[in-house]
């Protein structure tokens, strides 16, 4: 597997592998690789001729109180993990690579219809942070396919929508979560966990699934339904920022719909956790 570091270099084997008529499959991450990525890089090995990743902790995405600085940067451990599972090239550019220019006044792109409500409520310019460096990555890595995991389901969601409006000629695919034996979904915050928070952090699914199979039982009130799912949270020593039903595209949900996505995002001292639930009925 080739670790390049610089635009020049990237676009130079991209545009080989592209004269020779191979298809790209692309998984952007931030590094410190679980499962979870790995998953989505051995699914872009089945579905094109070269699997290209980035490890990228863009600084843009984080709010001035949040972990940037000490988000889990573990290039070595991540290069193995990555040529284990068939990946062809891993991007890792520094800031001054992806923003020459610095940070300020930069063209920034917002998919203004779903960034502020949920967790864009909470972490104000994160989903701008994203869809500007996710649209970055796009222009250079140029790759037919791009594979996102649906633990993080309103960032899919955006990048869908973004990929829509601007007619980029990418098919984003949609990863299922993987999760620990307890339903603990995988990230790399989850090392932030105490023993003690770590024991607690399964609740977060187990509530999730709880209010999914009351809405399978037929509840509709959905308030209700969510004001209980905050406080068995509550009782977990989390804190939550939300617990919401909603409906697939992330608006209201209506008393007859078919299908629903339940999210939540709550701390457990200090570390965020999120996580979602799909379902059809
Ligand atoms: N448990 C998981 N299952 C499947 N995909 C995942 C999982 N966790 C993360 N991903 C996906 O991997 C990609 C990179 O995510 P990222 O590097 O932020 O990982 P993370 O472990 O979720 O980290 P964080 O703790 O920052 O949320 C995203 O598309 C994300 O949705
Ligand atoms: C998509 C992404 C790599 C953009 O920085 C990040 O938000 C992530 O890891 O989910
Ligand atoms: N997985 C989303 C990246 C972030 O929390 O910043």
């Amino acid at each position: 597997m080739l670790t390049i570091h610089t635009i020049p270099e990237l676009r130079a084997q991209l545009a080989e592998w592209r004269r020779a008529g191979q298809r790209i499959a692309f998984v952007p991450t931030m590094g410190n690789l679980h499962r979870g990525h790995l998953e989505l890089a051995r699914r872009g090995r089945q579905m094109a001729d070269r699997v290209v990743s980035s490890v990228f902790v863009n600084p843009l995405q984080f709010g001035p109180n949040e972990d940037f600085g000490r988000y889990p940067r573990t290039l070595e451990q991540d290069k193995a993990a990555l040529a284990e599972v068939g990946a062809d090239l891993l991007f890792a550019p520094t800031a001054q690579e992806v923003y020459p220019r610095g940070m300020e006044g930069l063209a920034k792109v917002s998919v203004s219809s779903a960034s502020n409500i949920l967790c864009g409520h909470f972490r104000p310019g994160h989903f701008d942070g994203v869809a500007t460096v996710v649209s970055i990555l796009f222009n250079l890595v140029q790759p037919d396919a791009a594979l996102f995991g649906e633990k993080d389901y309103q960032q899919l969601f955006i990048i869908r929508r973004m990929v829509a409006d601007l007619h980029m000629p990418i098919d984003i695919i949609g990863i299922a979560t993987e999760r620990e034996p307890d339903g603990l979904a995988l990230s790399s915050r989850n090392q932030y966990l105490t023993e003690e928070q770590r024991q607690l952090a399964p609740e977060m699914y187990a509530t999730l699934r709880e209010v999914a199979d009351k809405l399978r039982a037929g509840r509709r009130d959905f308030p209700a339904l969510c004001y209980t799912g905050v406080k068995r949270l509550e009782a977990s020593h989390f804190r939550p920022q939300y617990l919401e039903v909603r409906a697939p595209d992330l608006s209201e949900p209506k008393r007859d719909s078919k299908e629903f996505v339940i999210l939540a995002a709550a701390y457990l001292g200090k570390t965020r956790l999120i996580d979602n639930v799909s379902l059809s009925i």
